[in-house]
């Protein structure tokens, strides 16, 4: 049975989610499909929402919002047959720009109607999944504040405001890191682990990842002086930090980061407090409906 369940968040993009449903409802109905559409009441809920419907009829679960609503509906249903749909309803919505999905309601769900799909990597620390990136330091700092703020400003506007606080303010960390084998030591700002290209509302943190290669491609920034990390900032919306001696790229299917104090995770915009800093690509990839597989 092809039957489609639609995991809204209705406060997504400053509302966005609800206004995407009347539209969802006639498209859907005038195609005579099966469908059910659950609003999201509060965070966390989406996960639960999609761990519930993989024992169900449903052959795609629709995430409508922005890339914490994705977040969450991969982490229900990650491990499962199901197929993930993307209608971007969200502020930043970095994964749909990796994807390339349409931004328009009726182009999003009209490719999730014809169905096609590709195999994405997941990656994954402990029990949680992640379809994007996760980071630490001075990314998760930023982040933390962006979401805070973003209620106000655009996406890329909250990031840019949290950026220059976070960026002035901000402390470097003396870190161990391994990935795969190597170790490394060194005083970094950040470490972002990516499976797509963009994140923090269309940053290009790593231009050559791919979501289909079974890697991560791991960005990491040396501590440097705040003058020259000012410079450096923005030239990251452009994929230009590459050029940087400061900014190292790696890849790797494991990394561990030791710290000296507990930090936070940024693992696709959402943020967490975890003791142990263990993140592998997962074995089982997910299937995501994209327009051009
Ligand atoms: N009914 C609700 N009320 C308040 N928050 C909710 C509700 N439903 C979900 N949420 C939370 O809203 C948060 C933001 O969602 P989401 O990331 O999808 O949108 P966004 O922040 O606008 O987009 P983006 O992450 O792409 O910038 C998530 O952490 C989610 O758990």
């Amino acid at each position: 049975m092809l039957a489609y369940l639609f995991i809204v968040n209705p406060v997504a993009g400053k509302n966005k989610g609800k206004k995407v449903i009347p539209i969802i409802e006639k498209i859907m109905k005038k195609e005579q499909l099966l469908y059910e559409i659950i609003l999201t009441t509060k965070i966390g809920e989406a996960e639960e929402i999609a761990a519930e419907a993989v024992g169900k009829d449903f052959s795609t679960i629709v995430a409508v919002g922005g890339d914490g609503t994705i977040h969450e509906v991969l982490n229900g249903m990650a491990g499962s047959d199901k197929i993930l749909g993307i209608i971007p309803a969200g502020t930043g919505n970095d994964l749909g720009r990796t994807l390339n999905l349409p931004k328009k309601t009726e182009a999003a769900l009209e490719m999730i109607l014809k169905g096609k799909t590709k195999e994405i990597d997941l990656g994954r620390m402990r029990d949680k999944y992640f379809i994007n990136f996760a980071s630490i330091g001075l990314d998760a700092v930023i982040a933390s504040e962006a979401n805070s703020i973003k209620k106000y400003f655009s996406g890329r506007f909250a990031y840019v405001v949290a950026a220059l606080k976070g960026i002035t303010t901000f402390k470097s960390n003396k870190l161990q890191f391994i990935i795969d084998d190597k170790k490394f030591y060194c005083d970094v700002l950040m470490i972002t682990l990516c499976n797509g290209i963009y994140y923090g509302g269309g940053m290009k943190v790593a231009p050559k990842a791919d979501l289909q290669d079974g890697y991560f491609d791991i960005c990491v920034i040396k501590n440097i002086n705040k003058l020259k990390l000012l410079l450096l900032f923005p030239t990251i919306f452009w994929g230009k930090h590459t050029g940087y001696k400061e900014v190292d790229f790696y890849k790797g299917k494991k990394v561990q980061i030791f710290a000296e104090k507990p930090l936070q995770i940024n693992a696709d915009g959402e943020i967490t407090d975890v003791e142990s800093l263990e993140f592998e690509v997962a074995k089982q990839k997910l299937k995501v409906i994209v327009n051009n597989p």
